[in-house]
């Protein structure tokens, strides 16, 4: 009687989160991350109880085959869900089809050749065999995509290892007991469904939380990103210093200020669509020139950031001047046989900056430079030095502060 409730319970439970699920896959519309497969995963799970407690006592009957075939293709859709969830969109409907055939079929021979036990502890075997693989699917998620959501996929893996353990204490029961062993009266069986209950309970919120987080997050690199170019805008660029600041033995950086020259005329003479489509090979030289360790921005208009670690003040020069070269090299076809066009920039650098109270103090550098090399011609490099009464803080001052 207690267990008949609490399935029950669980097929309330399910039904309502495959509800909300699908409501929410409805939301996110093109990038659903598996929550789709996620609401048709409860809503099979949820069905499977409720044609199990359609179909009675534990043995052969239409119901029972169903509600069996339902329960072995609910692991299927979550595989797709979460394989979704990563990035890595897959068909599920023929899948998922073809597997209930080989679920039914199997059903029917194994009933036929060696009886119902046979069949039930068919089911709890290939459930554990299952569960187990998806448990070391998820520690194995560990190292690659999920990297940073080791907390979440350990608990994964726990709750999913448990299952699956717990299936196979139910198959041995089954074989040593019979479909005795399957009576709603059995303390085990109590057990398995609080069990059942328990996960569908913390699974669901765990789901919403990865959702959460993973829209969180693209909402934060979108918020940081230029859209034109994809190259990080000024506030992703101040967030990435930050990063890089609170490193114990964060290197002193230079700032490289970029200015595509007669820039005006450009979009004057052939339309700001060829504007932007000079803008976007600007900022595709510099995202393929960067070394490790330099962060290329778009901070506005035609002006772009790109910092250099390290205070080697030929290296940095050389690396300008690889920029201006590569980019005077740009070749653009134009519409209509046009072209090709072609842009320079002229870049400014700042002096060494040792904290991120020094940024503002050293774009202004920079600018500066800039600013000169504009008046000195265009396409070349300018290096601004502190001027008076801009302070750029020593090593042992940025610490301090
Ligand atoms: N196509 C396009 N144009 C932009 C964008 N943002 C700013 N601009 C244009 O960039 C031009 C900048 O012109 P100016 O600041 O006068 O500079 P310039 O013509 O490059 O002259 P110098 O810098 O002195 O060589 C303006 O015409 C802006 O409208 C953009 O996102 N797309």
């Amino acid at each position: 009687m207690v267990a008949t409730l609490i399935v029950a319970m669980l097929c309330v439970h399910l039904l309502c989160f495959a509800l909300m699920f699908w409501l929410i896959s409805r939301r996110l519309q093109g990038g659903r991350m598996g929550v789709d497969a996620l609401a048709l995963g409860n809503a099979l799970l949820g069905l499977a109880y409720v044609l199990q407690l359609a179909a009675g006592p534990a043995g052969w009957s239409a119901a029972s085959v169903a509600s069996h075939t339902l329960t072995l293709c609910v692991p299927l859709v979550y595989w797709v869900g979460g394989m979704r969830f990563f990035g890595h969109p897959g068909p599920l409907l023929r899948p998922l089809l073809a597997w209930a055939l080989v679920a039914t079929a199997a059903q029917v021979l194994v009933q036929w050749g060696l009886g119902s036990v046979a069949r039930y502890a068919m089911l709890s075997f290939t459930m554990a065999l299952i569960f187990l693989a998806m448990a070391v699917a998820a520690v194995r998620l560990l190292g690659g995509p999920a990297r940073d959501l080791r907390v979440e996929m350990a608990l994964v893996a726990l709750l999913a290892g448990m299952l699956g353990v717990l299936n196979v204490v139910k198959g041995v029961r089954v074989l040593d007991g019979g479909l005795a062993a399957l009576d709603m009266g059995q303390r085990f069986q109590v057990a398995f469904y609080i069990y059942m209950s328990f996960l569908a309970t913390v699974l669901a919120p765990l789901m919403i939380w990865l959702v959460l987080r993973r829209l969180t997050d693209a909402l934060r690199a979108s918020a940081e990103r230029d859209p034109l170019t994809g190259l990080l805008n000024r506030r992703g660029l101040l967030a990435a210093l930050h990063g890089h600041w609170k490193a114990r033995d964060a290197a002193p950086l230079r700032l490289l200020l970029l200015d595509i020259d007669h820039f005006k005329h450009i979009n004057d003479s052939h339309g700001h669509k060829v504007g932007d489509t000079v803008l976007c090979r600007v900022a595709e030289v510099l995202a393929r020139s960067l070394r490790t360790g330099d962060l290329a921005s778009r901070i506005g208009g035609e002006e772009f950031v790109v910092v250099c670690p390290g205070g080697d003040r030929a290296g940095v020069r050389a690396a300008a001047e690889r920029l201006r070269s590569a980019i005077e090299r740009v070749q653009i076809a134009l519409e209509h046989g046009h072209g090709p066009l072609g842009c320079t920039v002229t870049i400014g650098i700042s002096p060494l900056l040792h904290g991120p109270q020094a940024f503002d103090a050293a774009l202004q550098q920079a600018d500066a430079a800039l600013y000169r090399g504009k008046a000195g011609g265009r396409n070349r490099v300018e290096w601004g030095d502190a001027a008076p009464g801009v302070r750029v803080p020593a090593p042992e001052l940025a610490a301090a502060g």
